[in-house]
């Protein structure tokens, strides 16, 4: 399997070598130059295994000769044991056709934890072979970066920076980014948006001297591998449902795009999909532009569902991609013009997009009182964002195709905004009661490229 580049103009890759590079040097983003297929029979298959079979199965095309059989299944049976729940992702009904997929059952309580955890464990691998180290440079509105350190806390090969905009994300999340004190984790506080923490990243990537004197690796969604590991839970749950037999739709709470784009992908693999549905809060770019509007950036509002506090949404690009049946030079015509603000796209783009995506959009008082009526209607307790999710799924639902919903956080990890909603103060897990008691590190710097480049070389263990 070989992966190319959205923009046409980077080398070709293996999996393990796309999933170390992360951006790809064109400054697009790594894309399987085939998606894989699964017959029917397949996908029948699939039902009745265990969560790690199915990822096995899922991801077993992706990575080729990139790790053989035996190292596979570790890594996905090491990655997944410590989750709290034995289905590791379960199913819970809302109401008739309406279903929620738990993804907060992992370490740190955000669906980011099942990519995060197993490609903690791939770069282990590959590093070890490699006999290579990395420095990790990740930008975060809350989840990603927790899920990053906890996946790679005390890794000999490996140091993580993980920038997120202060003051911008929940105090159980600064808080699990703070408090890990091993050595080779550093949360870095910018006085920014994300999305000022994403272009950081990115910049860093296209600035060639500093991401080969550091060996610069991404654990964003830039990652190919990331959004990989997403796939595997469209597979375990629509199997669950009664595919490949019976068409599934899903609602994403969204924001980079990354969950959704996995969706689209375990939709070309042959799952039977029909809708997916794009949900966002008043940060609703992907909806404007789903609905017609063009792509035109505006300035992000701080909301109850921070983590979906985006405008640029890094995975539009692999969309688009396809969208525009591949063509490479109008993707990096595209992102050109993002440079100024903003894109429209193309009608046969638009076409392509609209065949897949559905889009809606949450207001702030719309989230509060979708946690109040889930509580009340079905006694499940829901984070903010997968409250918009459930919000736009309720909406959106116009065929009889059953409906699921992602549940991308543990409520806990937003007690403010639940308990504002629903008079309920969410507990965190008994392994984290003491969170508010760990001593924190955290470094405040300024939305300053340069600061940001000396601060992480000078901290980077030799
Ligand atoms: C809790 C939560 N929900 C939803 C999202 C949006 O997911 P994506 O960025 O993959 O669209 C995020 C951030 O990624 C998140 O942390
Ligand atoms: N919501 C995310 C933003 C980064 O997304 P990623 O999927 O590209 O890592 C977060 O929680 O950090």
């Amino acid at each position: 399997m070989k992966y190319i580049s959205t923009r046409g103009q980077a080398p070709e890759l293996t999996f393990d070598e796309a999933m170390l590079t992360g951006l790809a040097r064109d400054g697009g983003l790594y894309v399987p130059a085939e998606i894989p297929m699964f017959t029917s029979d397949e996908i029948a298959a699939m039902a009745g295994q265990t969560y790690e079979e199915v990822a096995f199965r899922v991801m077993k095309p992706f990575v080729g000769d990139s790790f053989d059989d035996v190292e596979l299944r570790g890594i996905i049976d090491r990655a997944y044991a410590g989750f709290g729940h034995a289905a590791r992702a379960p199913l819970v009904q809302l109401n008739e056709g309406h279903f929620l997929l738990e993804l907060f059952h992992g370490p740190t309580l955000a669906f980011k934890d099942f990519a995060m955890q197993l490609i903690g464990q791939l770069f282990q691998v590959a590093l070890k072979k490699r006999n290579e180290r990395v420095t990790i440079v990740g930008a975060t509105s809350g989840d990603t970066g927790s899920a990053a350190m906890e996946a790679f806390k005390g890794l000999d090969a490996v140091d993580v920076f993980i920038l997120y905009p202060h003051g911008r994300v929940s105090e159980v999340q600064r808080r699990q980014m703070s408090t890990p004190q091993e050595a080779n984790v550093h949360a870095l506080a910018v006085d920014g948006d994300f999305d000022d923490c994403q272009a950081a990243v990115k910049e860093m990537f296209n600035d060639f001297e500093f991401r080969d004197g550091v060996r610069l690796a991404g654990v964003n969604s830039i990652n190919i591998a990331r959004v990989l590991a997403q796939v595997v839970y469209y597979f375990s749950s629509a199997v669950s449902m009664g595919a490949p037999h019976r068409k599934i739709s899903y609602t994403v709470p969204t924001g980079n795009f990354g969950d959704i784009f996995a969706g689209f992908v375990a939709k070309q693999m042959g799952l039977p999909i029909d809708r997916l549905v794009v949900a966002t809060n008043q940060n609703d770019i992907l909806h404007r532009c789903l609905s017609g509007q063009g792509y035109h950036k505006g300035d992000t509002i701080p909301s109850i569902s921070p983590s979906m506090d985006i405008q640029v949404s890094s995975n539009f690009e692999r969309a688009l991609y396809y969208a525009y049946g591949q063509d490479a030079g109008a993707v990096a015509q595209l992102m050109e013009e993002l440079k100024s603000g903003g894109f429209d796209v193309s009608q046969g783009a638009m076409e392509a997009l609209q065949e897949v995506f559905d889009s809606g959009r949450v207001s702030e008082e719309e989230t509060l009182a979708a946690i109040k009526s889930t509580l009340a209607s079905s006694g499940e307790l829901l984070c903010p964002h997968s409250a918009v999710g459930v919000k736009v799924a309720e909406d959106e639902r116009v065929s009889t195709t059953p409906m699921i919903t992602l549940a991308t956080a543990h409520p806990a990890k937003f007690p403010a905004a639940v308990e504002d909603a629903s008079g309920v103060h969410p507990p965190l897990p008994p392994r984290m009661a003491d969170l508010y008691d760990r001593s924190e590190r955290v470094t405040r710097i300024g939305n300053d490229l340069g600061a940001l480049k000396t601060h992480i070389k000078g901290h980077i263990a030799t």
